[in-house]
């Protein structure tokens, strides 16, 4: 027998317990192959030994048709008896090592893992691939006693593995609407190693229409791996959605474009923001040309979601967490942007929580905040927070923070200050515009959050509309973040720049007119005669 070469992309763990009433297990198991499963583990917990090797022999009848490999859960005598592949076995079953001599070397190994320690011990032990969970609760087995990975907590794991040869796959709550979340946010963030495929139970097995429920699976991971194996930068978080120059000329160049999209597309931008700044945030969002609508409740905002360009979460005085959680989740589902601003994180242990209830939820493309806050979301020391403000002198290397914390969260992060500091993980960008008239008005910081949300819808619907493009399932999101980002915060700064030079503002309160007037007239021009911005990396 020669080891076979396993495609892992959907990887159907059988349930005969969780099919639909009605519905015969060889039937149901021939649709998900009809559909694209690319291999077959038989999970069977109440079986008798001599039922286990009937069921596996039958299992494994059908799947030969269509030369999908099976494995055994558990059972190294059934695997044995039957022929199989290999096996799948979890931490308190037979140890690797014992296994291998019994199974031989040819036979396919794969171990659950849910740390940081059982993976090193899988490579250490020469297994095959490891199923990493549970990412999130699920119904179709008792996972109380484990830890929910998240996404996030699938990545850490992805970076121990990363360059070993050893196979992965997630598995526990996996469903069609939460899947392009957890391939995005499981990259890794030291070596952008990323998933080989998903395992699932109800999904498919739970479906009337396994073939359809599979299909959209494959379909889904089938795209997520051929972009990420086509990236000129394998180590991009994002799939590079359009041409980019990269360069400081480059860059403005398309902040004036997006300046100019918004005025032509006038985005609808979801707004979840705090009691503060709720009437400003709509009318800066007027201002530059887009559309604000400030929805709340989670019947409302479920139904708001596909028409919306972006969604901005800001929990400044959370009051609508239920709705948070909804419209965070449907914005992923529809694949539009989302800005997170978690003001004042680091204050309480409520907002702490909060912001790891609606992060295992939903995954950001932008997170943006002032020093305090991406200290706490970056666990640093180095800046403490005095409610929404930062207090201290800053990071000695802000770069390397928001480099770092946007590979950790798989997102852009903006930290704002008298400098601006953005990166996607690979670039780190300085803007310098600005004026201190910002501090002595309430809700600056949000406000950008919200030319932020505004300039994200902008850059997906000019991606969107380049002939070239197209709409790929696989992506949380297309367009150009890390532009959408330079945007909002080129936009706000230079229009306060214009507003604090004006004759007539004489202090906090005729400048937070002269502001909304100036983002109202602000050119495309303005901004490249003032656009102070280097690139560090
Ligand atoms: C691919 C995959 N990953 C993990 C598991 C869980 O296996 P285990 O920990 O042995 O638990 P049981 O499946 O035996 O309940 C799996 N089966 N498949
Ligand atoms: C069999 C199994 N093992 C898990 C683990 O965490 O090791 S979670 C799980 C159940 C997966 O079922 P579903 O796709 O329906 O969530």
């Amino acid at each position: 027998m020669v080891k076979v070469d396993i495609d892992y992309s959907v990887y159907l763990v059988t349930g005969r317990e969780f099919l639909p009433p009605g519905k015969d297990y060889y039937e149901s198991l021939e649709e998900s192959l009809q559909g694209g499963v690319t291999l077959v583990q038989v999970r069977e917990k109440d079986a008798d030994t001599g039922e286990f090797i009937e069921v596996a022999r039958r299992t494994k009848d059908v799947c030969d048709r269509y030369n999908v490999p099976v494995l055994i859960n558990d059972r190294i005598d059934v695997h044995l008896a039957v022929g199989t592949a290999g096996i799948h076995i979890g931490q308190t079953d037979c140890p690797i090592p014992l296994a291998r001599q019994l199974v031989g070397p040819d036979a396919i190994i794969g171990i659950s893992i849910g740390k940081v320690e059982e993976a090193h011990k899988a490579i250490d032990q020469g297994a095959d691939y490891v199923g990493i969970g549970a990412v999130w609760p699920t119904g179709s087995k008792d996972v109380r006693n484990k830890k929910m990975l998240g996404p996030e907590g699938v990545g850490e794991i992805l970076d121990i593995l990363g360059g070993t040869g050893i196979k992965s796959v997630a598995i526990g709550g996996i469903h069609l609407p939460n899947l392009a979340q957890l391939l995005h946010a499981s990259i890794s963030p030291i070596s952008a190693n990323h998933l080989d495929g998903i395992a699932i139970i109800s999904d498919i097995v739970a479906s009337e229409t396994p073939k359809e429920a599979a299909r959209a699976l494959r379909d889904l991971v089938g795209s997520f791996k051929r972009v990420r194996k086509t990236l000129p930068d394998p180590m991009a978080i994002f799939g590079i959605p359009t041409k980019r120059d990269l360069t400081v000329d480059g860059l403005v160049t398309g902040v004036m474009e997006l300046i100019r999209v918004v005025k032509r597309e006038t985005p609808l931008v979801h707004q979840m923001t705090n009691t503060v700044v709720v009437n400003d945030s709509a009318n800066v969002t007027l201002a530059i040309g887009a559309s604000p609508i400030m929805s709340t409740h989670p019947r409302d905002v479920a139904d708001l979601s596909p028409a919306i360009g972006a969604l901005l979460i800001n929990f400044g005085t959370i009051s609508d967490k239920e709705g948070m959680l909804v419209a965070g989740r449907q914005a992923n589902v529809n694949r539009k942007p989302i800005v997170f601003d978690p003001v004042a994180i680091g204050a309480t242990s409520y907002r702490r929580e909060t912001s790891v209830d609606l992060l295992s939820h939903w995954q950001p493309t932008i997170i943006k905040g002032n020093a305090a806050e991406i200290g706490a979301m970056a666990k640093s020391t180095e800046v403490a927070s005095r409610g929404v403000d930062s207090v201290g002198s800053g990071f000695s290397d802000p770069g390397a923070v928001v480099k770092a914390l946007a590979r950790k969260r798989a997102c852009i992060i903006v930290l704002t200050g008298e400098s601006d500091y953005i990166s996607d993980g690979s670039v780190v960008l300085k803007a310098s515009n600005g004026h201190s008239y910002l501090g002595s008005i309430t809700g600056s910081g949000c406000m950008t959050g919200t030319l932020i949300g505004c300039f994200a819808a902008a850059a997906r619907l000019d991606y969107l509309s380049k002939k070239e493009a197209y709409e790929d399932l696989s992506q949380l999101v297309q367009g150009d973040m890390l532009l959408a980002a330079l945007s909002g915060i080129l936009v706000y700064n230079v229009a306060a720049e214009v507003a604090a030079e004006r004759p007539d503002v004489k202090g906090p309160g005729t400048f937070r007119a002269a502001l909304i007037d100036e983002l109202y007239n602000l050119t495309p021009e303005t901004v490249k005669e003032r656009a102070k911005i280097t690139m560090l990396s």
